[in-house]
């Protein structure tokens, strides 16, 4: 999968929407790895939550042409910026600021996308529209994560597959029995150890 260009964005306004880094990078590779799996799906809407810079849906837009592609963020910089990332790299994308997923109808999307805020912080830090929201994720840094798994099986269409991030802080078994309690299998996509963190992409389906 090729990554996206942005030379367009100025470096800073990455005060204000999160920078790609290794964890979406990552994701990247993540979809990549799994391009066989997503070709031969062949969604027709795919949704990334929280894009920021909108690097990854991007990147899963120019690999899937025929694919309609919807980013939502809670930070209104980071909408206006995913969309400015699709245009440059010449592919569609309606980019959408809303909390999670929780505007959009039920059982439409085929793929889902989440590289959440992950950080271990404090309940207060969290909820935030600003940068902060990039990376504050409360009780075991999942506090953002877990209201989306509990919208994941209402949102998805039938036989859809959510792909997540997680560090080894977030307690990935504790998600992966929330979401076979919803009925969903899983797989380890992939993973790296990147300076004190260690990364994983799951896919639930
Ligand atoms: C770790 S950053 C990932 C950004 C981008 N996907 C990437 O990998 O480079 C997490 C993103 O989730 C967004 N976010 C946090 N809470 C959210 C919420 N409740 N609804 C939608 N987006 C949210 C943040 O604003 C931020 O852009």
């Amino acid at each position: 999968m090729e990554t996206p260009y942005q030379n367009h964005i100025d470096k800073a306004d990455f005060d204000y929407v999160y920078e790609p880094a290794e964890d979406s990078f990552l994701l990247i590779d993540a979809l990549e790895k799994d391009l066989k799996y997503l070709k031969a799906k062949n969604p027709m809407l795919c949704l990334e939550v929280g894009s920021g810079s909108g690097v990854i849906i991007t990147a899963l837009a120019m690999a899937l042409p025929n694919t309609f592609c919807m980013s939502t963020d809670v930070n209104l910089r980071a909408c206006v910026m995913s969309k400015l990332t699709a245009n440059y790299n010449k592919v569609q994308l309606e980019s959408i600021n809303m909390d999670l997923a929780t505007s959009t109808r039920d059982n439409i999307f085929d793929v889902v996308i989440f590289n959440p805020p992950y950080v271990v912080t404090e309940t207060a830090e969290c909820g935030g529209r600003d940068i902060a929201a990039s990376w504050a994720g409360g009780v075991k840094g999942r506090e953002v994560t877990d209201r989306l798994l509990d919208m994941i099986p209402k949102k998805l269409a039938k036989n859809g597959t959510f792909y997540l991030l997680l560090i080894k802080e977030n307690i990935p078994d504790e998600v992966i029995k929330i979401m076979s309690e919803h009925g969903f299998k899983y797989e380890m996509v992939i993973e790296r150890k990147v300076k004190n963190e260690h990364q994983f992409v799951f896919k639930f389906y």
